[in-house]
Parts: C-alpha cells; structure tokens; sequence
C-alpha cells in the first residue's frame, strides 16, 4: 500500500510519520508529475486552505486530483483538507475539490479563536486526543455522509464513503486511530 501526501503547504511531515508507524510506504505530492507515480490512498493535510486551493490550479493538479477522487481514491483531508474537500462552505464564496457532501464553516469551531484540545469519540473506536488549530467544523451533511465525532454538539469528522475529514488534526498527537481507521478504508478499496 502507498498512500500520497499533498505537499503544497501545511502539515505534511507528521502524517508521514503516523504512516510510518503504521508501516504504510508514502510519498509527497508537490507537482503535477507526481500524480503518474502510483498511489492508493490520498491525505489532503491541514494548513490554509486558500493557499493550497489556489496552488492546486497554479500547478495544474486540480483536474486529476478531483477525478481521482470523483472515481473512487481513498482521501483523508485534515482541518484545511477538511475544507478543500467541503462542497460548501458558509462563510466562504469559495469551493476548491468539492467532492463531498458537506457545508462547513471556516475558522469557526467553538468559542476559541485560536488552538484548543480536547478527547472525544470517534465512530466506535472510543475516546481519542483531538488538536484544533483555527479549526473548521461540519454544520451539514448530506443523507449518504456518516457523522464520526463531534464535539460540543458540532461536526468534527464524517465519512462519505472513500471520503473521511476531521476538523482536527489526528497527527499532532500519538494516537494512531484515524490513520488506522483511513488505511482500512483503502484496504476496503484495495
Ligand atoms: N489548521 C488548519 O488547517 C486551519 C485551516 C485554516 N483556518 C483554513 O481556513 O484553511
């Protein structure tokens, strides 16, 4: 299994390292040539979503990447990735890959404007450590979209079938449990 890493900006290297752990072989993304190389699953990493949706066209990668995930590529986006993968956005005219069913709202989530921490349950794995950083949340989903977490009554993490986003950022911390959770998904695939 190779699971790429979209490396236009942001928190690349700690996904490395939790795929490391995980024994998963990666590699980076940074320009167009890298989509020929061959890749399994994807993870769209936090950072600002602005920047890395305006260097997907920049770059001209924007195409491949949504029809790869249009026609099935497992995907992982975190915070920024959460937004770039969001196919609205309420407090933002504008959409990037939007390829999943969701709305979400940019630097939104709760009453903390800045970074905050928190546990909380994820689908039916238990409690995990949960980072925040200027951190988006979900306020709708669409019928086919399965709510994996929340915190404080709001969306922190869905699935839409090889599509999974969390609002915060898994690889800041130990816990290898979304990363688990995303490998199964592209084993599902595979
Ligand atoms: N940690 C993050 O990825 C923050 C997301 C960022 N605030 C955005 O709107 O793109």
């Amino acid at each position: 299994m190779v699971v790429a890493v979209l490396s236009l900006q942001g928190a690349v290297i700690e996904h490395i390292q939790m795929l490391d752990k995980l024994g998963v072989e990666t590699f980076e993304i940074r320009k167009k040539s890298d989509l020929d190389k061959h890749f399994d699953g994807l993870i769209i990493p936090g950072g600002e979503s602005t920047v890395q949706g305006k260097l997907l066209h920049e770059l001209d990668i924007y195409d491949t990447l949504k029809e790869k995930i249009e026609n099935g590529l497992p995907v992982f986006g975190t915070c920024a990735g959460l937004l770039l993968l969001a196919k609205s956005i309420d407090n933002d005219n504008k959409t990037h890959l939007a390829t999943m069913d969701i709305t979400a709202m940019r630097n939104a989530y709760g009453r903390q404007l800045g970074s905050f921490y928190t546990n909380s349950s994820f689908d039916d794995k238990g409690e995990i450590p949960m980072t925040f950083i200027r951190a988006p949340y979900i306020s709708s989903v669409g019928d086919n979209v399965k709510v994996l977490a929340t915190v404080d009554g709001k969306i922190v993490g869905a699935r839409q079938g090889n599509q999974l986003v969390t609002a915060f950022h898994p690889e800041l911390n130990d816990d290898l449990t979304v990363h688990k959770y995303f490998v199964d998904i592209i084993k599902e695939n595979m």
